[in-house]
């Protein structure tokens, strides 16, 4: 095992942590706001944001959606340039923070925007981050990866860059009172799927990597079986502190990584408009079942060690179990909306894994196009 390791993103954690991003922003700085839908104008965070933020000299950009588009953030990008702003304040879940690393690496260079998703664009610099979480699911907030669609061809790419780590994040877990049931659930999906993909890989021996993430395993297999208890306190932060953990860099550092579920699903969700989380329940019972031969041992170790299964037969097993935590949480496992025709939704999405150059997904790049297609032959219903 080898690696280096940092996290340099500070957490300010609890109720009422919203004032901190005062003395977090440096008093000079010229501040853009950035968020979604107007959630936060509902549910208080935007009110308190705006007091706490009464000494800096800001401006805002709104309408970020789920799933950001170039589009959408190609308009905060030119305010950010016509108006100087040297730093970002993202407020919102996984898609306005990940817009907004998006507009903080964009800020800082002078071709399209979209060379940043291609790789023409290789990201060095980035205005400064800041972020205040309203959705616990991605991770987003402390790690530095963003995933942005280009609307006008459905692409959905990710990109990575320690440049756009955010500086802080503050995670109150109060503004999840406004959260739709759906949105909660996705949050559990996603951080599940999250550990899934640094953990289900090769066996490396890493106690600290593997016991954490089953851990963190364990917890959201509880906050599932107790989701009517969701207007707690103690289960909100619990869920917020759990998928923070997952995605920030630490269960994933020294071990091999997959990342191919998500690879697929993001082509899902380009194309028929899936939640991000439930692209991922459909993808990746079918995934793991035709990687059982890299995936066994871990499969068994999960199993055992999360699900407590023993006996024979633990790895399928254990994506049995998985599929009905999925199912118990009324998630899909299976692509059964939004496509009209199984042959023709197979080939569209292939074709675009094709056109993305994901040729050879996963820790083994053992998924090339043919396993990814016999993938989606088990996902996608008739
Ligand atoms: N950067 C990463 O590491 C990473 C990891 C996984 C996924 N992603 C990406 O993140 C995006 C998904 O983000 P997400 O799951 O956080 O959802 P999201 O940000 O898309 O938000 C989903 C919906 O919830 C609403 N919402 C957010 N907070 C709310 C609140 N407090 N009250 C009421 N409504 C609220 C939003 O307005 C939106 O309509 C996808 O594009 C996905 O690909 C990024």
């Amino acid at each position: 095992m080898k690696f280096s390791y940092v996290n340099h993103t500070q957490i300010h954690f609890g109720q009422g942590q919203i004032q901190a991003i005062a003395d977090a922003i440096p008093a000079t700085s010229k501040v853009l706001v950035i968020y979604g839908g107007g959630s936060i104008k509902r549910n208080g965070v935007y009110d308190q944001v705006v007091e706490t933020l009464s000494q800096h000299q800001w401006t805002e950009f709104s309408g970020v959606e789920p799933n950001p588009t170039k589009e959408t953030m190609d308009k905060a990008i030119a305010i950010i340039k016509e108006q100087g702003i040297d730093f970002i304040l993202a407020v919102g879940g996984g898609s306005v923070i990940d817009g907004s690393k998006f507009a903080a690496a964009a800020a800082k260079y002078d071709g399209d925007s979209w060379d940043i998703m291609t790789g023409k664009h290789q990201v060095t610099e980035a205005l400064p981050l800041g972020c205040v979480l309203t959705l616990p699911a991605t991770g987003s907030e402390s790690n530095s990866g963003a995933v942005v669609t280009k609307a006008e061809t459905h692409d959905k790419l990710p990109f990575l860059s320690p440049a756009v780590q955010p500086q802080f994040a503050v995670l109150d877990p109060d503004v999840m009172k406004t959260l739709p049931e759906r949105q909660l659930v996705n949050g559990i999906v996603d951080a599940w799927v999250h550990i899934c993909e640094q953990y289900l890989t090769s066996p490396a021996g890493a106690m600290v990597q593997d016991g954490y993430a089953e851990a963190l395993l364990k917890n959201l297999r509880v906050l599932a079986g107790q989701f009517d208890q969701r207007d707690n306190d103690q289960w909100r932060a619990n869920l917020m502190w759990t998928a923070n953990q997952a995605l920030n860099g630490l269960i994933g550092a020294g071990v091999a990584q997959d990342w191919a579920t998500h690879m697929i699903g993001h082509e899902l969700t380009a194309l028929y408009g899936v939640d991000h989380a439930r692209s991922l329940a459909i993808v990746q019972p079918s995934l793991l079942r035709n990687q059982m031969k890299y995936k066994q041992a871990k499969l068994e170790q999960l199993g055992r060690n999360v699900f407590g299964l023993s006996g024979d037969d633990v790895a399928e097993q254990t994506i049995v179990e998985m599929e009905l935590f999925y199912h118990s949480l009324q998630v899909a496992t299976q692509l059964t909306e939004h496509q009209t025709d199984k042959a023709s939704a197979i080939d569209a999405i292939i074709a675009q894994l094709e056109s993305h150059g994901m040729l050879e997904l996963g820790e083994n790049q053992a998924i090339t196009l043919k396993e990814s297609r016999e993938i989606l032959e088990m996902a996608v219903a008739d």
